[in-house]
């Protein structure tokens, strides 16, 4: 099992967060402890989810000047989450940085990820911070830079996976959020995929909130996801 899938536990609390933890299974999928339910909880709620065997994608998207970056980059690592991000757009020296001093503190190293444009935003709303820019280029752009920067892979929609996998080495890892299962709501996501598609256009990992955690059977939900997904 590839365990593709991450479920994003938007909780606000360690213990709605552990509740719903405790209904998905570790050998099935990881989990994402995203700013909402960190700022809230802590690491504890990092180190409960581990100790229940699950994976952690720490997703704090980290922007800073470079040493700022770096040192909680190694904060996270130190934590023993299994994903860390930051936003590629914070540069190519932030992200330089937070590899040397990775290195340097030789900590065993959590898959290094930069979001590129996040998954909400469209066109307009890169007009509205003065990027003149189709979110696909201003992708690419971004994941050559986070390449070039010795990172593992980037968040993008995976609209743009197609486009990424004949730009980037076949090790690069795509994470995209942004999947809605066909009939889905989109809530505020714009670029979205269905599960299917995006591993069939090159996602490695998919990362799921809302369509499981507020379904009426998240378990269920998971499950034929996983499904469909075998049946590729
Ligand atoms: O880095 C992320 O995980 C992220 C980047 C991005 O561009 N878009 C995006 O939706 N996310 C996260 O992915 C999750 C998506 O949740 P749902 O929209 O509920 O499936 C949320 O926790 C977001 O914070």
């Amino acid at each position: 099992m590839n365990k593709q899938i991450v479920v994003a536990l938007d909780y606000p609390s360690q213990k709605d967060a552990v509740n719903m933890a405790q209904r998905l299974d570790p050998s099935l999928c990881r989990v994402k402890v995203g700013k909402e339910l960190f700022t809230r909880s802590g690491p504890a709620v990092v180190e409960a989810l581990q100790s229940m065997g699950f994976d952690v994608f720490l997703d704090l998207k980290f922007h800073d000047i470079p040493n700022t970056v770096a040192q909680a980059v190694l904060a996270a690592a130190e934590l023993g989450v299994w994903m860390v991000n930051v936003h590629a757009s914070g540069g190519q020296k932030m992200m330089e940085r937070t590899v040397e001093l990775l290195e340097q503190k030789g900590v065993p190293k959590p898959l290094l990820i930069a979001v590129t444009v996040l998954t909400s935003m469209q066109r307009e709303d890169l007009a509205g911070i003065g990027l003149d820019i189709e979110p696909i280029d201003q992708v690419k752009r971004l994941a050559l830079l986070t390449e070039k920067s010795g990172f593992d892979g980037v968040v993008c929609s995976a609209q743009e996976a197609p486009m990424l996998r004949t730009l980037v080495s076949p090790e690069f890892k795509l994470v995209t959020p942004g999947i809605r299962p066909a009939g889905a709501s989109a809530d505020d996501q714009k670029r979205i995929v269905t599960p299917q598609d995006a591993i069939r256009d090159g996602s490695d990992y998919l990362v799921i909130g809302r369509p499981i955690t507020q379904s009426e059977d998240p378990v269920k939900t998971l499950q034929d996801i996983i499904s469909d997904l075998e049946n590729i």
